[in-house]
């Protein structure tokens, strides 16, 4: 269930009751936060909250916050101001994770009917998996995004059985899945030297088809890359994912204040004492609404597919994309993002998770966390004012809640060591059940041979 890592914050370890929504029956985490999402009261709340970028261009100016909430806000809100660019006029990067290409198996070789010779068969298209190659490099090499296998020989009086055609193959990166023109998954290709036959190349001219040669078999597939990472950071655009990258990893990842900084994904490795590796995926920020694809919703989510385990990643004053969306606070966003996630792919909440909260350097970060705590608390007291469309069916269960500050440092160690962990003990239970089952097998197949 949810449990606090030690930190300098509240430097005890407290365990988080999980509660029961009477609304769907089931077992939930979370709270409702207290502050009223309207009047005086939620506005000077809301004005504690980053000032950002929004969605459409507008930017909640710190200026427009009342004097009490700029006061509160301060020179850490006077160091993030908003900063209004035309990031949002930036394409999706140079970072392609979808190429359409058509394949075609080479045509067989022409049979040798006065002597019953055959031909070659066409070569065939292959998929192979290679480290260090991406779908850019593929589109750059082969801008016409064709690949055609060669010819099989035909058959002759010095080779009656023709030769056959030379296979093409194509290396792409690993994390691909192949999908064919509508959409259907095909196959996939997770390590370097899996290898998907994309098209079959066409018979050479034998008796069966009156010597004639037929012809390979043709088609448009789509590659879907997915990142392959051990965790990924899920979290509302401005929360401070990469930020977090940068303080874990020696990745470099553009970070500024406003939403959609990060248009690709971008990947760093934890390295720690023992030179453990951790790959961390940071992913684009999320908005209300991915699930059905708003905000590139879908682009960003499918990454989280492959990930083995999800960090989210929120902002202790709560989130507004714009003035013309609604505020949510901690509590709301981490409902909000597990029920993107949910809706998107119910699998994806079984996924070992974590929480981290972050931006606590704020002014008003440890009563907002205060809070957050109590409403995780005792969530049931909280529970009845949240709107409808805020609460997901399911719940992530988070193994931990590590409060952090990508600018102090706070909880940044704590935070790769739950990381560390909780990789580990996941590692640890795959590894007890391999061995269960070759035990099993073992078991089963000495069983047999007594028997024989
Ligand atoms: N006060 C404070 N600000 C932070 C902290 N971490 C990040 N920020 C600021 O929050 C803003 C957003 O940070 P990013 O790391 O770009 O956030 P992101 O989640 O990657 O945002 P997107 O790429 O848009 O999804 C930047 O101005 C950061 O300087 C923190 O611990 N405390
Ligand atoms: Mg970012």
């Amino acid at each position: 269930m949810f449990r606090w890592a030690d930190t300098s914050v509240h430097g005890t370890t407290h365990i988080c009751k999980p509660f029961f929504s009477s609304r769907n029956g089931r077992e939930m985490q979370g709270c409702k936060p207290s502050t009223p999402g309207a009047g005086r009261a939620a506005h000077a709340y809301r004005g504690l909250t980053s000032p950002r970028r929004c969605g459409d261009g507008d930017c909640w100016r710190l200026s427009r916050a009342p004097p009490a909430a700029r006061r509160a806000w301060g020179e850490a809100g006077a160091r993030s101001m908003v900063r209004c660019g035309g990031a949002l006029l930036r394409r999706y990067g140079n970072f392609i994770d979808d190429l359409r290409l058509y394949v075609r198996g080479g045509t067989g070789g022409m049979g040798y009917p006065r002597l019953g010779g055959e031909g070659g068969r066409g070569g065939d298209v292959w998929f192979v998996a290679q480290e260090g190659s991406t779908l850019k490099s593929i589109k750059a090499r082969y801008p016409q995004k064709r690949f055609v296998a060669g010819t099989g020989a035909n058959s002759s009086v010095k080779a009656l059985k023709g030769e056959k055609g030379k296979d093409c193959e194509v290396h792409v990166p690993p994390g691909i899945s192949v999908l064919d023109d509508d959409g259907k998954k095909i196959g996939e290709l997770n390590g370097a030297g899996e290898r998907f036959l994309a098209a079959r190349g066409g018979l050479g001219g034998s008796l069966a088809t009156n010597f004639l040669p037929c012809k390979g078999q043709r088609r448009i597939v789509h590659l879907d890359l997915k990142l392959i990472a051990d965790v990924g950071l899920v979290g509302f655009p401005n929360a401070g994912k990469s930020s977090l990258l940068s303080k874990i990893s020696q990745a470099k990842p553009e970070i500024a204040n406003y939403a959609f900084t990060t248009i690709q994904p971008e990947l760093g490795k934890i390295m720690y004492e023992d030179f453990k590796q951790i790959l961390v995926a940071d992913l684009p920020g999320l908005i209300e609404g991915a699930h059905q694809n708003k905000g590139r919703g879908h682009k960003f989510l499918k990454h989280v597919e492959r990930t083995k385990h999800l960090l989210l990643v929120v902002d202790i004053s709560g989130f507004q994309l714009s003035n013309k969306t609604q505020f949510r606070t901690a509590f709301e966003t981490v409902l909000l993002l597990t029920k993107e996630l949910e809706l998107y792919n119910e699998e994806l909440l079984t996924k070992p998770a974590l929480l981290a909260i972050n931006k606590m350097d704020l002014p008003c970060a440890k009563d907002n966390l205060n809070e957050l705590m109590k409403q995780l608390q005792n969530p049931e007291d909280f529970l009845h004012l949240l709107e409808e469309e805020v609460i997901p069916e399911n719940t992530v269960d988070f193994r931990e809640i590590i409060p952090i500050s990508t600018y102090t440092g706070e909880g940044i160690e704590e935070l790769k060591a739950c990381v560390r962990r909780s990789l580990d003990e996941e590692a640890e239970q795959e590894n007890e059940e391999y061995r269960k089952k070759k035990l099993l097998l073992l078991h089963t197949s000495g069983e047999q041979m007594n028997k024989g």
